[in-house]
């Protein structure tokens, strides 16, 4: 069974502070990749995107997150991961993928200033272009979405909980099922 969990989502989502929380409830690990890129880099995010430019950090991004060796983990990435091919074939394969789904509004009410948080924007993108750019890269990826919309914190908690519990559920039943089958066919 794939036993990570990976989320991904807009930035300011909430994939660090509900993952923490996800993991400590499930007995799982927990990893923020950001920061294994911080430590890497030793530099701040917004440094390193100010230093090597939107192209410069999603190749960094792509190789700490390809590179990580988990099991039994809660994965944060940053929400700009999605667009890093080697990482997203890696997380597909060792973990379950969590999309934390929030409406343009949503995320426009968090991020005030998109440029200061550090956000991966084009020249001239704004955070809508970027909203709409990334919804089919998180529909493609996810196997499980989340909607976090008019919920709190709390309520987005138990959602995610509920969501992983019923996933797990269905893969193991469709795969005693699929073992049946080939043992009847022997
Ligand atoms: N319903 C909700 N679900 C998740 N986060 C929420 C919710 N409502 C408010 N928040 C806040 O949104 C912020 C999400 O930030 P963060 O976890 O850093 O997101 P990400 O890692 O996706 O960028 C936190 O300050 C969190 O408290
Ligand atoms: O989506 C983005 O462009 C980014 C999201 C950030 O992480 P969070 O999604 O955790 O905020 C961080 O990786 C970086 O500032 C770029
Ligand atoms: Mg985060």
């Amino acid at each position: 069974m794939k036993k990570n969990i990976v989320f991904i989502g807009m930035p300011a989502v909430g994939k660090s502070t509900v993952g923490i929380v996800v993991a400590k409830r499930l007995g799982m690990r927990f990893i923020d990749t950001d920061l294994l890129i911080q430590e890497q880099e030793g530099k701040l995010l917004r440094e390193i995107i100010a230093e090597k430019g939107e192209e410069g950090f999603l190749e960094i991004e792509n190789q700490v997150n390809a590179s990580v060796k988990a099991q039994n983990s809660v994965i944060s990435p940053g929400g700009s991961v999605i667009y890093c091919k080697d990482a997203m074939k890696h997380y597909k394969k060792i973990g379950t993928i969590v999309y934390l789904k929030a409406s343009y509004q949503t995320i426009k009410r968090r991020i005030r200033n998109p440029k200061k948080r550090g956000v991966v924007l084009k020249e001239g993108q704004s955070l809508r272009d970027l909203y709409y750019e990334r919804v089919p890269y998180f529909e493609k990826y996810a196997d499980i979405t989340v909607c976090e919309d008019g919920c709190r914190i709390e309520d987005t908690i138990k959602n995610v909980l509920n969501a992983v519990k019923k996933y797990r559920k269905t893969t193991e039943f469709r795969k005693k099922l699929d073992n049946e089958a080939k043992r009847k066919l022997k």
